[in-house]
């Protein structure tokens, strides 16, 4: 009997054992995860004990990465670092559903305010506000007069004179046979062109205060990823008491600070003469405005200029560089592209921003470009509210990240979705295709969507379709090797070429000679 009794209760050990481990991988791989209430939610790919899903988060490919785990388990997807809830979006059709169905409800995106005073990832920033009366007050402002079409076209000269220069600078890089990073010098354009648009002025190179600025956005874009990272950890760190990248925030931010609050006093100085009025000048009324809607703050067009400089000329040059590096791998395109520009622009003057609208060939390359090579590869927001999605239940404050790179390489919704075919847009602006127009906007998420979307895209488009016109227009470019290498990496949170191109500029026409 006692032998029975051994063998039964080892068996039961045994089955115990068993049981356990069972419920353990079953839990792990293939349990549908409910929340408290015992709502559904969707689909959860295998995630690791305590830290759930970081370690996809942590890939250096994060998009693809994400990619990759989508096309296998759902284009819907629940995820969950330690107690952090997120719904991953990865196909065009269920990104379209949410920004259609649930466009307020994620109009936010997460706190991610690390430190209320730093006017870097502080709580006075815009682009991290929560979508409530400074958001709606501060976008109202932008889209009407700092971004909006009027004060796009007051400041088109200062885009032409700093066209210029581009080009003497690489004629000059011609004549020395020198190559150049395109990265770099579009970085100088864009800086520029951003830095005279909202402060009236550039930072002069001889004073070093460019290189400063774009020491800043460098140094801040790098941070970006780590303070993601930093925040989605933060109760575990806060426990184990842990406070992480204060030290490289704060000098960031004081380094900023520094900068703008002298512009700043210089704006104010000079507030009441100036006919002419740039960015600064605009905000700084609202500021002084008694009577305004919604009383701003220093810190608040600080924060702002901060980020318009992050998510400004970054963004921009990475997408020229991207636009050269595919016009070089394809030279049919270059062809095009040539006979375009020669046509409208001929060779006499300097292809400019008006002519932009008569090109469609150059504008259907950068578009597939930032389809194929967005620069924000991932749009992070919040729900707000809990809601029903196709036939599951989102808990209000999950984070949504959607993947706008793999949304826009969604085999389902674009034909050969790897392959680099400007012609796909030029079929949209045939008379009688607006459905097939209105079908694309949906599914081309590079500069997001809805009332959080991008209130650069018109200026983003001139910048890129200036400098890559410029660069095809008057130069043939020599690379070593034949093909540019297109490797991917991540900065920050932007997607960067691995291999930075370089190459040398061979004179093809002075459009000055004549
Ligand atoms: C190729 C260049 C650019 C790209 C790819 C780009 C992309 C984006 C993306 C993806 C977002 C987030 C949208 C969303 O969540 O749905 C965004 C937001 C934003 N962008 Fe751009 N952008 C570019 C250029 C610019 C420029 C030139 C400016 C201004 C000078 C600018 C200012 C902003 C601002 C202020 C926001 C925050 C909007 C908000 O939170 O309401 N961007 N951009």
């Amino acid at each position: 009997m006692a032998a029975m009794i051994s063998v039964d209760f080892q068996d039961c050990i045994f089955i115990l054992v068993l049981l356990c481990f069972f419920l353990f991988w079953y839990s792990l791989f293939f349990k549908k995860p409910k929340d408290s209430q015992g709502f559904n939610l969707p689909p959860s790919p295998p995630s690791l004990p305590i830290i759930g899903h970081l370690h996809l988060l942590l890939s250096t490919l994060t998009h693809k990465y994400l990619q990759r785990i989508s096309s296998k388990y759902g284009p819907l997807l629940h995820l969950r670092i330690f107690h952090v809830p997120i719904i991953l979006v990865s196909s065009a059709s269920a990104s379209y559903e949410i920004f259609r169905g649930q466009d307020v409800n994620v109009s936010s995106r997460s706190d991610f305010a690390m430190n209320d005073e730093s006017i870097f990832f502080g709580s006075s920033g815009f682009v991290t506000a929560p979508y409530g009366d400074y958001w709606k007050f501060m976008k109202k402002l932008i889209v009407t007069k700092l971004l909006g079409p009027n004060a796009i076209d007051k400041s088109q000269g200062i885009r032409a004179e700093e066209l210029e220069l581009f080009y003497r600078n690489l004629l000059d890089k011609a004549r020395k046979s020198e190559s150049v990073e395109i990265h770099k010098e579009v970085m100088k354009l864009t800086n520029n062109i951003i830095c005279r648009m909202s402060m009236g002025r550039s930072c002069s190179e001889e004073s070093r205060e460019a290189e400063r600025v774009r020491d800043l956005v460098t140094k801040s874009l790098t941070l970006t990823k780590k303070v993601f990272l930093a925040k989605l950890l933060r109760r575990p760190l806060k426990m184990l008491g842990i406070s992480l990248f204060e030290k490289e925030i704060t000098d960031v931010s004081r380094g900023f600070d520094k900068l703008l609050e002298r512009i700043l006093v210089e704006h104010e100085e000079r507030l009441e003469e100036n006919q002419d009025k740039d960015m600064m000048d605009l905000l700084l009324e609202a500021y002084h405005d008694e009577e305004a809607e919604y009383k701003i703050t220093r810190n608040h067009i600080k924060s702002l200029f901060v980020e318009i400089f992050m998510g400004g000329s970054d963004t921009s040059a990475q997408a020229a560089e991207w636009t050269m590096a595919e016009i070089i791998n394809n030279p049919n395109v270059l062809d095009k592209l040539r006979e375009e520009i020669d046509s409208v622009v001929g060779g006499t003057r300097l292809i400019q921003e008006s002519d932009l609208r008569n090109l469609p060939y150059l504008q259907a390359v950068v578009k597939e470009v930032l389809r194929m090579h967005p620069p924000s590869t991932l749009l992070p927001r919040t729900f707000q509210e809990s809601c029903e999605f196709k036939e599951f239940y989102i808990p209000e404050k999950t984070i949504l990240v959607v993947n706008a790179y793999g949304v826009m390489r969604d085999p389902d919704a674009w034909e050969d979705p790897d392959e680099f075919k400007p012609e796909r847009f030029l079929a949209s602006s045939r008379s009688g295709l607006e459905d097939e127009l209105r079908e694309h906007q949906l599914k081309y998420l590079p500069f997001g969507s809805g009332r959080r979307g991008c209130p650069g895209s018109n200026l983003a488009y001139i910048l890129v379709g200036i400098s890559a016109g410029v660069m095809v227009q008057c130069f043939d470019w020599r690379i070593k090797g034949d093909k540019v290498n297109m490797e991917e990496a991540v900065s920050g949170l932007n997607l960067i070429m691995a291999y930075p191109l370089k190459c040398t500029p061979v004179a093809r026409l002075d459009p000055f000679s004549f």
